[in-house]
């Protein structure tokens, strides 16, 4: 049991469908609300809240005991915090790693996010599992149930919001030894000519919906030279500066809705190698004709079997989505499925017969998680090789 006191005030933790948790909140007071989902990595909170596809979501770790090792400057997938809250059943708050920079509830605090515990986290999660992932709103201010369940029920469902320009940059940037690099103005960077390596190492034009930025570091150490653009971006401007590739990075909300973004991506394909990962896979997947849903409760974690189908090889893969492709809405003369999920058979990825098109679900850049599906990149390398 958390001990309720000045810094750690009481909160109500209330879900749409009715259920509530008394909890604590270890960053003070607060409200915060969002679609409640869990994540069953037993380290990665840092990844997890600053991860732009959490946009719009409060976060339950399954593993009970959260902030051992703090905060540091290195892990962060983002500028920012980009979660609604993160949720425990207990946080520590002496952090001991010779990374650390901060302690998780200061990190918190300082992106004015709300830190919870003290409530049964497995509880909560089984029911989550059954019940499925749902709009919940917690606060310090306001304990009581019939209201808090009427806020968590005033708030937008996650199906059907295009967050895909909300989680994007608004401005170009080059991706360089880990680091943002601005344009003088944003129309200096659609032109052939805004390529560096000039042929020396394969040129990417990556459309961020949201982009985490290990995503980024991956391609670049892969070899690519990389350059972001905003979500908003038309194939006409993607054109005008020759990559010899295109990138579609994860995101948040539903992808259905994301029509301008599905038609930017249909004028692209065949245009050159396109690899997309998750909110691409299925923004990819859309611009194919294919159709997606939203899963019961998602897959978020770092322990998730992924079977690549032309090996048999099983790879544990790091995720975090709420939607899937409908394997069946895909034209299976034109588009293979590559790999399959082994805990409900979902579609994990999948690449086009005649066009230089690939695409996962989960996340190869695996930053928490094991680095089994890092060879993604280098398959994106060599489909660029193969189509000149
Ligand atoms: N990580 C992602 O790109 C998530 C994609 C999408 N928002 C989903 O939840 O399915």
């Amino acid at each position: 049991m958390v001990l309720k006191t000045n810094d750690k005030p009481a909160a109500l933790l209330a879900l749409e469908d009715g259920r509530v948790f008394d909890c604590a909140s270890f960053t003070g007071p607060g409200e915060a609300s969002g679609e409640i989902v869990f994540n069953t990595g037993m380290t990665g909170y840092q990844e997890i809240l600053t991860d732009p596809s959490y946009n719009g979501q409060m976060v339950v770790m399954t593993y009970p005991l959260i902030g051992t090792y703090g905060v540091n400057s290195e892990d962060m997938e983002s500028e920012g915090i980009r979660a609604e809250a993160l949720i425990v059943k207990e946080y520590q708050a002496d952090p001991s790693n010779h990374r650390a920079g901060e302690a998780l509830a200061d990190f918190l605090r300082r992106h004015g996010k709300m830190g919870i515990e003290g409530l049964d986290t497995r509880a909560l999660t089984r029911h989550i599992r059954t019940a499925g992932a749902m709009r919940a709103f917690v606060s310090t201010a306001n304990l009581d149930p019939r209201s808090c369940i009427q806020k968590a029920r005033a708030i937008p469902p996650m199906v059907g919001r295009d967050l895909t320009r909300a989680a994007s940059t608004c401005e170009p940037y080059r991706w360089v030894n880990g680091e943002k690099v601005f344009f003088a103005s944003p129309q200096a960077c659609f032109r052939k000519g805004v390529w560096t390596a000039q042929g020396r190492k394969p040129s990417v034009a990556a459309i961020d919906y949201g982009a985490k930025h290990n995503i980024l570091r991956c391609l670049e150490a892969s070899g690519f030279e990389v350059i972001v653009v905003p979500a908003a971006t038309n194939a006409a401007d993607v054109m005008a500066m020759a990559p010899d590739a295109v990138f579609l990075s994860n995101g948040p909300g539903d992808p259905e809705p994301a029509v301008q973004a599905v038609r930017t991506v249909r004028e692209l394909l065949g245009y050159r190698p396109m690899f997309g990962i998750c909110l691409g896979h299925q923004l990819m997947a859309l611009a194919l004709g294919g159709k997606t849903f939203k899963l019961k409760f998602g897959h978020r974690g770092g322990n998730q079997p992924v079977k690549h189908l032309a090996t048999g090889r099983v790879e544990i893969t790091s995720q975090n989505h709420g939607f899937a492709v409908a394997p069946d809405s895909l034209d299976q003369g034109e588009v293979e499925p590559t790999h399959i999920n082994l805990n409900d058979g979902t579609l994990e990825g999948f690449r086009h017969r005649r066009l230089p098109l690939m695409a996962v679900q989960y996340h190869p850049e695996a930053a928490p998680g094991p680095h089994d599906a890092g060879y993604l990149f280098e398959t994106f390398r060599r489909m660029i090789a193969a189509n000149p």
